[in-house]
């Protein structure tokens, strides 16, 4: 039904920060667009993977979900009306600006704004990343985002009945991790749309929208080891080491991105094959590794 996680819109007050630290630390690739004052970054044969709006605030705009053609579009739509959720259709501007062919806006039950789309707008020219690398793209979207749920099983449902995403896993965490009531655990749920381990990650927060991280996979260790010099060259906080997930199996590394949230840097993950897949609870984040540096 999705396809994959095609791209993600954030605002940001600090456009020339970002700017210096998508292209320089995390590696990404700067290109134009529609708009003279945003910034367009590209990661694949994808036009813009990340774009950044200039405005008052840090925060995600839209996680945008890749439906594979027009059929699974609009059934992605009529699904999400007919489970009661209000789809708002794109402008032909809007998917102008997006560079696909057409696109829808939803928000999920915890307020995070959906756009669905397709038929996005290819760029051939190659992708010089800053440092070499090679993200892990194409048919396995952009890579990862958490996001909050306050009501996890709104969003669950939302996410897995009506737009078809698999449960992988779940682990359970402190609650009064993030201001919740003592000795109460709440939920991470991961979920998939392709074989990408999880595409979108639901944290059981009482909090409003919001992101907590984006994950980028790239093919070697080395470009995860590189990233990390580069972070401590220029004192970004680490705020998780680098470390071996117990879910996805991925070896990465989690620091402060100029938006408040973090962005995790990471190889390695496994793939999954839906025919055998079977749900599990993991008890530890990782098997080594991913030591918390407040
Ligand atoms: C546990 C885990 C497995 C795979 C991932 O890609 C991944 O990001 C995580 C950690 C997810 C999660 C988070 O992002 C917000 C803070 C959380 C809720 C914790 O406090 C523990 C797990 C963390
Ligand atoms: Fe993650």
């Amino acid at each position: 039904m999705i396809h994959s996680l095609g791209y993600l819109r954030f605002e940001t007050a600090k456009l020339d920060e970002w700017r210096a630290f998508a292209t320089e630390v995390l590696g990404l690739v700067a290109t134009t667009g529609p708009r003279e004052d945003a910034l367009y970054l590209r990661m694949d044969e994808h036009a813009s993977r990340f774009t950044f709006l200039p405005g008052e605030t840090d925060r995600l705009l839209a996680t945008g979900w890749e439906a594979p053609n027009r059929a699974a579009f609009r059934e992605v739509v009529a699904r999400l009306e007919a489970a009661g959720h209000e789809v708002t259709p794109g402008t032909a501007e809007e998917a102008v600006d997006r560079r696909v062919e057409e696109l829808a806006h939803v928000d999920d039950p915890n307020g995070n704004h959906l756009e669905i789309y397709y038929n996005p707008v290819l760029d051939h020219s190659p992708v010089i990343t800053t440092h070499g690398q090679r993200f892990i793209t194409d048919d396995l979207g952009l890579g990862h985002v958490v996001v909050s749920a306050s009501d996890i099983e709104a969003s669950f449902t939302f996410y897995t009945e009506v737009l078809g995403f698999r449960h992988r896993d779940s682990m359970r965490f402190p609650a009064a991790t993030f201001g919740g009531p003592e000795g109460t655990m709440n939920w991470v749920r991961f979920l998939g749309c392709n074989p990408r381990h999880h595409s979108l990650g639901l944290c059981e927060v009482p909090m409003p929208a919001a992101i907590f991280h984006f994950m980028l996979e790239m093919e070697e260790l080395d470009d995860v080891g590189r990233g990390l010099d580069r972070f401590t060259a220029r004192k970004i906080p680490v705020l998780q080491s680098l470390g071996r997930h117990t879910n996805d199996k991925m070896v990465s590394f989690y620091a402060a991105t100029p938006g408040g949230f973090q962005v995790e840097y990471g190889t390695g993950a496994i793939r999954v094959d839906d025919a055998t897949w079977s749900v599990k609870e993991i008890t530890e984040d990782a098997y080594w590794g991913h030591a918390y540096n407040a």
